[in-house]
């Protein structure tokens, strides 16, 4: 049932203010039965509108929880970034996108299809190319995080491969790819309630970001990491020329033209050499309830 009250210009209501039709209605209740009974009446008014106030304050406090923000996690290549934006998504209910498995994914298919003729990338036809490369994240019920596919193929173990990681840079580095990128990753960021991870998400693709990490740690450490990752997967890895590759990505990503990897002003410096896996996701975890709590 919902109530209409007519006051003059102030006629009101329809059925979706049920609170302020209850509240009038009950008004009007108290002013033909209690008239005569001015105080009792003055007081159950007092009594109605902080009933009333309280209601649109816990909607206003419950608002005010549920708002999502967006969250920018850059930094250098293998310190831990995306391991710590996935569980912070996990945690709090948020998407989480892995923007480097992207450019690793335009990269696997550059390689399957001809672009690289050794080192050297036919640019022209990647540019044609690049508006059929669709690239999409899916959750992996075993694994309960996101698996790339590409072209509606699951890529995200070949992505990973030192092939890959190490053919990725100069692809990264071309505009035009980096422009359908930001793109992509700037509407999957729509709705905010999202976690990425990168190089240039609070730079460019999310300048506005409520929280912005920045994390490092020194390559020996990173490059220990991603050798022992690549161990306990069974795939064969070679410590030097994991550094080494650490080390070429480093450079090539702070020296590109286009988004180089930088520190946003407004970003959080997280230096994770010496912290374990739970002490940094704790530490994230603190910075966002910082904001959002
Ligand atoms: N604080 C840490 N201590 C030890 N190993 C870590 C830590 N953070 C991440 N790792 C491991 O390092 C590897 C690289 O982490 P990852 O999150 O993939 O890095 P990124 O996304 O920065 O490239 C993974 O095997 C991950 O489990
Ligand atoms: N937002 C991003 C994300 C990654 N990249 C580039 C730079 C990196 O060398 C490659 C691969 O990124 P990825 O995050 O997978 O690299 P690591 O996991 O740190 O080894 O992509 C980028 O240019 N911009």
């Amino acid at each position: 049932m919902s109530f209409k009250v007519f006051l003059g210009k102030y006629s009101t209501f329809s059925n979706n203010h049920p609170f302020l039709d209850i509240f009038l209605s009950s008004f009007l209740t108290f002013l033909i039965f209690q008239a005569s009974h001015f105080n009792a009446f003055i007081s159950n008014c007092w009594v109605i509108i902080q009933n009333y106030l309280y209601l649109w304050r816990t909607k206003l406090e419950e608002f005010i929880k549920m708002k999502k923000i967006t969250i920018a996690i850059d930094g250098f290549s293998s310190c831990g970034k995306s391991t710590m934006a996935k569980d912070l998504a996990k945690e709090v209910g948020y998407i989480y996108i892995d923007s480097g498995a992207m450019y690793r994914a335009v990269t696997l298919y550059s390689i399957e299809n001809g672009i690289f003729n050794g080192n050297t990338i036919d640019t022209e036809k990647l540019k044609q190319d690049i508006k059929n490369i669709r690239i999409s994240f899916k959750l992996n019920p075993e694994t309960g995080r996101p698996d790339t596919h590409l072209n509606g193929v699951n890529v995200e173990s070949k992505i990973r491969s030192m092939e890959v990681s190490s053919k990725v840079s100069p692809i990264s580095a071309l505009d035009f790819v980096r422009e359908a990128m930001v793109a992509q990753q700037q509407v999957m960021g729509k709705e905010k309630g999202i976690v990425m991870d990168g190089r240039d998400i609070g730079t460019t693709v999310f300048p506005d970001a409520e929280l912005k990490i920045f994390v490092t740690a020194s390559p020996e450490i990173r490059a220990q990491r991603r050798y022992d990752e690549l161990k306990a997967k069974g795939q064969k890895a070679s410590f030097d020329e994991i550094l080494e590759n650490v080390k070429q990505r480093d450079y090539m990503d702070q020296h590109r033209e286009v988004s180089p990897l930088r520190k946003a002003e407004d970003a959080l410096l997280l230096d994770n050499t010496n912290l374990t896996i739970e002490q940094q996701k704790k530490w994230l975890f603190e910075q966002f309830n910082k904001i959002t709590g």
